[in-house]
């Protein structure tokens, strides 16, 4: 592969905006006896955003959704949702955000229905206004004809859109997914992507972890890229892929290489003074991946 000077991290928190962040972090920092999993993190996020962040296994990317959930404590550094400091337990902050874990944490006994009302009952929801979350919630996951089934009977796919309608019972105002469709087929994975972008439509603000390149480039208008707990990325993905430059050319003897150029015309032209078979094609979130991290995001199983 041909060397690349790495792009400077373009730093979408840097710019300016009239809007409250719904989340800012400052220096946030947690590690784990010598080892450091988040490295004095600090970011903010608009209102409204779908931001995707990415890394390499064990860069860190749980702990941080972990922390910000309040279900690991930060060792330094504060947090605060809309302006205010986040204090772990503090109920109306656990009404603001919704939380979809790595792993399916439904109980497997109970039907989706049942599901959702300890959830709804865990946070508060009582009487008439149970009975209709309820009811939207298995609407919008479409669960309608599997409602009175057991959710160990349902597919990945269905059970993933539970675990996701669920976090949205209390109408969080931000949505926390930590890997929303490892190991679901395409279709429903694309199932999963029209889903979040109608809550993102809603309002809902969207924080989510994923290997997968394509679903970031597909909804996030924001990326971070995170490595040994530190932000080396950050920005739309058509503003990374253009740092890059936006058009590849691929050679693949005597070894493979890339070379990034500018635009279509630019690549073509570069053609012309290779001696070896080349193919050109639009730059996309795996190679600036690679390019910043110098590894490929390698799928969870
Ligand atoms: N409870 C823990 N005890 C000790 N080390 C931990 C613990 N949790 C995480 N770590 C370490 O902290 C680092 C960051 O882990 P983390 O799970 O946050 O990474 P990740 O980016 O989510 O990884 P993956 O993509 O593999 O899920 C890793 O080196 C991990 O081994």
């Amino acid at each position: 592969m041909t060397s690349l000077a790495l792009p400077q991290p373009i730093s979408a928190s840097n710019q300016e905006s009239a809007t409250t962040p719904i989340l800012s972090i400052h220096k946030l920092h947690r590690s784990f006896g010598s080892k450091v999993a988040v490295n004095h993190l600090s970011f903010a996020l608009e209102p409204g955003q779908i931001c995707a962040l990415l890394g390499p296994n064990g860069a860190g990317k749980t702990t941080l959704i972990k922390m910000l959930t309040g279900l690991l404590q930060p060792n330094h550094g504060q947090i605060s949702y809309q302006g205010q400091a986040y204090q772990p337990n503090q109920q109306e902050l656990k009404r603001l955000i919704g939380v979809v874990p790595q792993h399916n944490n439904i109980d497997r006994e109970l039907t989706p229905i049942e599901n959702l009302k300890v959830h709804g009952l865990l946070y508060g929801i009582r009487g008439k206004a149970l009975t209709k979350a309820i009811e939207h919630s298995i609407e919008f996951s479409g669960l309608g004809e599997h409602r009175h089934q057991p959710a160990e009977r349902l597919s990945g796919g269905m059970k993933r859109r539970l675990v996701i309608a669920r976090a949205l019972m209390h109408q969080p105002k931000m949505l926390f997914l930590d890997e929303a469709t490892v190991g679901l087929d395409p279709h429903s994975r694309r199932h999963i992507w029209q889903f979040l972008r109608q809550i993102n439509q809603q309002g809902c603000t969207i924080f989510l972890t994923t290997h997968y390149l394509d679903e970031a480039e597909q909804l996030a208008d924001r990326v971070m890229l995170i490595e040994r707990g530190k932000l080396i990325a950050d920005a739309s993905p058509s503003a990374l892929k253009q740092q890059l430059g936006s058009y590849v050319v691929e050679t693949q003897s005597p070894a493979y290489s890339q070379n990034f150029f500018p635009s279509r015309a630019h690549a073509v032209e570069s053609i012309g003074q290779l001696q070896n078979a080349a193919t050109i094609r639009e730059t996309n979130l795996e190679d600036v991946f690679l390019n910043l991290t110098g590894r490929r995001l390698k799928p969870l199983d």
